[in-house]
């Protein structure tokens, strides 16, 4: 579902730098990244999503390599094939909970918000517990309230790749639990890969690989 080879990647104005001579995720496996803060594991997702570039190297994601794409067949790429849950969750404060999952039919021509997906979206949001807060503006929800948002945003469009970027960071121990649950029964269901960021170390168990970010440091 995702191979990297021999990525090298830094922010303008030096500073930090990333290195990744091998990384791949296998279709349907779940994979949780740990590492220190800072040490770039947002930074690879973004690659991974086509949000930032590689200075060298190859990103490859469900057989296209989405490091050779122009910046509007990345925007595509991603709002059609994948589910990113951003750890500041991404959710524009204009729209209501309802119109932020919906987002990524809006911005991607190739989608179609259908009879099903609006049937899809009202179960995720009954299962995240947000059933009754769908007309609600981010602003007045809560942190976890808006997190649970990004998750059914990220969702409902069935993707074959989640990027979870913290999605559980902002919940309390049994949400945390019943949320990962319910990201993993969607992605089963969609036969997606999911790649998460946590720093929540009880959680590992219920992955099937750990990827420790330290050793992707430069130098390190
Ligand atoms: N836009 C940016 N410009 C310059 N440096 C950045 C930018 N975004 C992140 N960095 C730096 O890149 C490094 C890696 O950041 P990144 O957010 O990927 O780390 P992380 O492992 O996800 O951290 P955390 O666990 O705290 O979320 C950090 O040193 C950070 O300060």
């Amino acid at each position: 579902m995702v191979r990297v080879e021999n990525l090298t990647f830094g922010y303008g104005g030096g500073g930090f730098r990333l290195r990744v001579p091998e990384f791949h995720l296998d279709d349907g496996e779940r994979v949780a990244v740990v590492g220190p803060s800072g040490s770039g594991k947002t930074t690879l997702l973004n690659l991974i999503a086509g949000i930032l570039t590689p200075e060298a190297g190859r990103i490859d994601v469900a057989g296209t390599e989405v490091s050779g794409l122009s910046d509007a067949a990345r925007r595509r790429f991603r709002a059609s094939r994948i589910g990113f849950v951003f750890q500041d969750f991404a959710l524009l404060d204009y729209l209501s909970a309802r119109q932020n999952i919906f987002y990524p039919y809006r911005i991607t021509p190739a989608l179609t918000l259908d009879d099903a997906a609006r049937d899809r979206a009202e179960a995720l949001a009954a299962a995240c517990g947000i059933g009754d807060k769908l007309d609600r503006h981010p602003t007045a929800l809560s942190q976890g309230e808006q997190q649970r948002v990004a998750i059914c945003r990220a969702l409902v469009t069935q993707p074959k790749l989640i990027l979870s970027d913290e999605a559980t960071g902002n919940l309390d121990p049994d949400s945390k639990a019943r949320i990962l649950d319910l990201l993993f029964e969607q992605a089963s269901e969609a036969g997606a890969a999911v790649l998460a960021v946590t720093h929540d170390h009880e959680l590992l168990p219920r992955f099937e690989r750990v990827l420790d970010f330290a050793q992707f440091r430069e130098g390190g």
